[in-house]
């Protein structure tokens, strides 16, 4: 029988809603784990949330995670080619800079407008494929997004180092951790081990600046392709403004 470990709806909106407030959040886990589960829960949340105040940047090398939020009016640019994903870097980057030369002139220290998500599955694919030009636009990316509201959300199957170098890791102060192939996985994203003993799916620990817990992590099952549907039909009448 399947294991499926379930939540209050409260607690799933909640758990999800904390991560979007993270600058930025690193999920790892063996494949099945619930990778794509957390990305999806996030990003149907974000939608659910404040629609109006979220956009999507996303970076899909394995071509299929991400592909069903290509047509929303949300997302900037989709990406998969190796070159059109460091160019989809790159257009993070010029956001987050035109955001900043914005707060200078309003001299503020934190951008007030919405937020914009990079949403990388997965991040071992996007380094293995050209880390020489991915790397240092990654790391400045994360250091210079959190106070513009431009945050990445990456996730992956492989947290070691050879793979994803620590300059990169360190600055994913928030993770989550779901179950890991191996106790030396579990120590590369959490510190310790532990997540080799989690459940197949459906539990990981959610570790930020203030403390690391077990949660339950909750599967939106309808509510995703409901809502992805619902904005996809709605492009054509959107207009962005700034
Ligand atoms: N929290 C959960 N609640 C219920 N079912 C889940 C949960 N997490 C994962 N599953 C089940 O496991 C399947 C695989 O999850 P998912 O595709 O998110 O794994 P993944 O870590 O992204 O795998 P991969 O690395 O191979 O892409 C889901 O389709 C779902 O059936």
């Amino acid at each position: 029988m399947k294991r499926v470990w379930k939540t209050p709806e409260l607690d799933y909106y909640n758990l999800y809603a904390d991560m979007l407030q993270q600058p930025h959040l690193l999920i790892a886990g063996a494949t099945g784990s619930g990778k794509s589960v957390v990305i999806n829960g996030m990003m149907t949340t974000a939608l659910k949330d404040s629609p109006a105040a979220v956009q999507f940047i996303l970076i899909d090398p394995k071509r299929v995670e991400l592909v069903d939020y290509k047509e929303l009016p949300h997302t900037l640019r989709y990406s998969s080619e190796p070159g059109e994903m460091v160019q989809a870097l790159q257009e993070a980057i010029t956001i987050t800079d035109n955001r900043y030369r914005d707060m200078a002139r309003q001299h503020v220290k934190k951008y007030g407008g919405g937020a914009v998500y990079v949403v990388i599955d997965e991040l071992a694919d996007l380094m293995t494929t050209n880390k020489k030009q991915v790397q240092p636009i990654l790391q400045r990316l994360c250091q210079i997004g959190r106070a513009a509201n431009v945050h990445v959300v990456a996730a992956t199957q492989c947290p070691l180092s050879a793979v994803i170098p620590t300059p990169i890791k360190v600055n994913f102060d928030s993770r989550v951790a779901l179950r890991t192939r191996s106790g030396q996985d579990s120590r590369n994203i959490l510190g310790v081990t532990g997540c080799e003993l989690l459940p197949r799916y459906g539990q990981g620990y959610y570790m930020t600046p203030e403390g690391c817990r077990l949660y339950n992590i909750p599967m939106y099952e309808t509510e995703t392709p409901d809502i992805i549907e619902y904005w996809r039909k709605q492009k054509p009448r959107i207009v962005w403004n700034g």
